[in-house]
């Protein structure tokens, strides 16, 4: 670029101020007085030092009146990323939360999800949970929705109407003996994967992907996951699933597969293990497990609101981050309660502070950490990591504009404080208040477009 007259990039928007992101090197790099420009695609074009402004706007072609300068208590971090969120549970998000994994799969979750063959049901619900995530700083998601393809591709529908990046899966499961009529057969579940993501792709959202969901081992039977394995496989597409969530589960999980070695070695078999794979949970992996994930290049989603909140186990981060395992946070909605990526931070550092009660040679994981798991840890996690996490040239700018001192927000701001001070307070003591603005591929998706907001009361009666 030095050298040329003048860069290709046509510049649509330039924002000055504090920028605050992690890169693989440090999980926290604070940039003050920057300069950020955004191309017309929606690409970070340049991230330089405010005193740049002169070469910066000659070289790139805009103004400096054109450039929109944060306040003080003001930063930009880059968006959040929900690596495990399902969709159809959002509508009883909050409740049902006094049982163990399996009673409550059968007793709340299966009879609920069946509900999403009624589409109109379904885009309310969906509506909901996109807008929901979005205002909390959700900008991507990695969605299941229900056996339904029809309501999956609904979801996929609405979440590029919002703007929300997002991997989205039709579950499929073909064992079901407590809910029977939640289920498909093994061909149905084929074929219906397979026109799910016909489907999807050829809407060409540029934004929203399909993604191939087994539910887990459990609910499927061996011939369905190999089957899975290889759809996944000729299609280059993500895979997620879920994996050593709760005890009886594991258990279970070596009644159904006996010739596996591990949980781990079930999905492996079949060839659901790659470097676009995500897992969730995997409280009860052993060191060789976490090892075969680190091989394939598969990742994991720690939701820690769910696991306390289900009483399903404590995932040990840093042994995961030891074994060198792509990780990223996930709120799990509804077994974790909550759809704000904010608590699943604050639940991750509760959880590993449990660890440190524990025992106290435990490192705890910082603030930092947790908030590069929030960010880059999940793109990276979701090997989107060339497309967003973080704020380098060339990713999409997907970024919140957080305002700490926000009129009427949770937060108040005693006396001045430096950014880092600032950053703290917003991830525990923050919420949608703070989050003036909110970005994805360098549109503004958050406030929601006035049509947008129509658009969503026709079909629930209230609004937003
Ligand atoms: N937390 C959680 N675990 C699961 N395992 C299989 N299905 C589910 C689900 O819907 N939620
Ligand atoms: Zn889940």
């Amino acid at each position: 670029m030095a050298n040329s007259d003048r860069p290709s990039a046509d510049i649509s928007h330039v924002y000055r101020g504090t920028f605050i992101h992690s890169t693989q090197q440090t999980a926290l790099q604070i940039l003050e007085d920057q300069l950020l420009g955004v191309d017309t695609d929606g690409k970070i074009a340049f991230i330089e030092k405010g005193a740049e402004l002169n070469r910066l706007s000659q070289s790139f072609g805009f103004s400096p009146s054109e450039v929109t300068q944060l306040a003080q208590h003001e930063f930009f971090m880059p968006g959040l990323v929900d690596t495990h969120i399902h969709a159809p549970q959002y509508c009883y998000a909050g409740t049902a939360l006094d049982m163990p994994l399996l009673q409550w799969l059968n007793t709340y979750t299966f009879p609920v999800e069946s509900r999403f063959k009624d589409l109109e049901f379904a885009r309310r619900v969906y509506t909901q949970v996109v807008q929901r995530t979005l205002r909390n700083g959700t900008t991507t998601a990695c969605y299941f929705a229900t056996i339904h393809t029809d309501a999956s591709l609904l979801l996929g529908q609405i979440a590029n109407d919002f703007g929300q990046r997002a991997l989205v899966g039709k579950v499929c499961m073909d064992r079901n003996n407590c809910v029977k009529h939640y289920k498909e057969t093994n061909q149905e579940c084929q074929e219906e994967t397979r026109r799910f993501i016909a489907e999807l792709l050829n809407k060409k959202y540029p934004l929203v992907r399909p993604v191939v969901t087994p539910r887990f081992a459990p609910s499927c039977t061996g011939a369905l996951l190999g089957q899975l394995g290889a759809i996944a496989k000729n299609n280059n597409l993500h895979i997620q699933s879920h994996i050593s969530e709760n005890a009886e589960e594991v258990k279970l999980v070596k009644e159904l597969f006996p010739e596996s070695e591990s949980y781990t070695d079930v999905y492996h078999k079949y060839n659901l293990l790659t470097d676009k794979t995500v897992m969730a949970h995997g409280c009860y992996l052993s060191d060789a497990e976490l090892t075969l994930f680190r091989e394939t290049g598969a990742a994991l989603s720690h939701c820690p609101n769910s696991n306390i909140s289900l009483c399903s186990g404590v995932l040990d981060v840093r042994n995961v981050l030891k074994h060198k395992v792509k990780l990223g946070l996930g709120t799990d909605v509804a077994g974790g309660y909550s759809a704000s990526m904010l608590d699943a931070v604050r639940r991750a550092l509760d959880t590993s502070k449990v660890l440190t009660i524990q025992d106290p040679d435990h490192q705890t994981l910082t603030f930092e950490e947790v908030f590069r798991l929030a960010t880059l840890g999940g793109s990276h996690a979701l090997s989107l990591d060339d497309h967003t996490g973080n704020f380098e040239v060339g990713k999409d700018f997907d970024a919140l504009r957080v305002n700490v001192a926000a009129a009427d927000g949770p937060i108040d701001m005693i006396q001045c404080e430096g950014p880092k001070v600032i950053l703290e307070k917003f991830l525990n003591l923050g919420d949608d208040r703070n989050i003036a603005e909110v970005f994805v591929a360098g549109r503004k998706v958050v406030p929601f477009s006035p049509s947008l907001n129509i658009a969503s009361m026709s079909v629930n009666g209230t609004g937003s």
